[in-house]
């Protein structure tokens, strides 16, 4: 890999400043209301309008654009073949650490990108927390500090649901993940229903793993059409992890219903020692090992600063 001297990316990516970026989805109009990003915002998430003009719509420029391209490209190809081409979902996988700000990104990306598709089209989202092993065999094999780790996810479930949606099934169910009670939700299922484009968000979408046979390496990035990583220095990552496990604290965890109600009685001096310390033995190694290493598979990198903006974009060449 070549790194040129004046920039962290390898030279197939062209790095933008947040100005250089936001002209790139100049003359563009996708926008969202104040009240309808004030719904999508997580938890201590600053996604603000700024960084809708400044960061989403160039790309949403950017994806529609290769969208509409990949779409002229499969009707030529399907002409030469005399085959139609058939209707399956672009897909977007977006990767990067715990806490991140993944969520908030995806939901914002999927409300803007539904409204450039106008009433006619469908955008969905699905998280692959979904296809973590129940919290029982987790615990029971041993893999409870290994959540996020590829052992703990069914890899295969995974994999053979995004084949499935690929190849432009109907009413495929999914399980959902619960962050509250820390399991998969028995009572919930999430049906993707053929949409124009799906979202897929996880810390392991770029990830290359070996199920089933260890020649045949199956690869999740196989179904993506675009991928973005969302990216920031570990130390901010951290800070917000355990900012967030604070707020969580005095909120979420006093429910019963929470996994981690056991803490809820913690202060928050002692709230803190024990988020740095899930942090650094479980998420920080996840993050080290296998999620900042698919990195450089993304077509974009967004990198985000201290205060969660997003301070450039490195785009894949074309
Ligand atoms: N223990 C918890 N209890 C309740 N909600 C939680 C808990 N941990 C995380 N969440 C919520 O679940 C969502 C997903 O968090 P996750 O750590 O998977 O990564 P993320 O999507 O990058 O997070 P975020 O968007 O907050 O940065 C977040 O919106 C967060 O507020
Ligand atoms: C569900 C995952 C793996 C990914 O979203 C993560 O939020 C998680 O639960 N990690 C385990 C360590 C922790 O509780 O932060």
């Amino acid at each position: 890999m070549t790194l040129s001297p004046s920039s962290p990316y390898p030279d197939r990516y062209a790095l933008f400043d947040r100005d250089m970026w936001q002209a790139v989805g100049e003359n563009t109009a996708y926008h969202l209301a104040a009240a309808d990003l004030d719904a999508l915002r997580g938890l201590n998430d600053t996604t603000d309008q700024d960084d809708l003009s400044a960061i989403f719509a160039p790309l949403i420029h950017l994806i529609r654009t290769h969208r509409d391209h990949l779409a002229s490209l499969k009707t030529g190809m399907g002409n030469v073949l005399g085959t139609p081409p058939r209707k399956a979902p672009y897909i977007i996988g977006v990767a990067g650490s715990v806490a991140v700000g993944k969520s908030t990104f995806c939901r914002v990306l999927r409300q803007m990108l539904a409204q450039s598709l106008g009433s006619a089209g469908r955008v969905d989202l699905m998280c692959t927390d979904g296809f973590l092993w129940p919290l029982a065999d987790l615990e029971e094999r041993g893999l409870l500090a290994r959540k996020g780790f590829p052992e703990s996810y069914d890899r295969r479930a995974l994999l053979d649901t995004l084949e499935q949606i690929k190849d432009g099934a109907e009413q495929v169910e999914i399980p959902v993940y619960s962050h509250v009670t820390y399991d998969i939700d028995p009572d919930r299922k999430q049906i993707i229903d053929n949409p124009d484009i799906l979202i897929v968000e996880g810390l392991n979408v770029l990830e290359i793993s070996t199920v089933g046979s260890p020649v045949a390496q199956t690869h999740a990035g196989d179904y993506f059409d675009f991928t973005l990583y969302l990216d920031a220095d570990e130390d901010d990552i951290r800070t917000w992890y355990i900012h967030r496990f604070l707020t969580l604290k005095n909120s979420v965890f006093q429910t019963p219903e929470s996994y981690f109600h056991r803490y809820a009685h913690l202060n928050d001096d002692e709230a803190r020692i024990l988020a740095g310390d899930i942090w650094a033995n479980i998420n920080a190694k996840v993050l080290e090992q296998h999620v900042a290493p698919s990195r450089f598979r993304a077509d974009a990198i967004l990198r985000k600063g201290k205060g969660h903006r997003v301070e450039t974009v490195a785009v894949r060449k074309p």
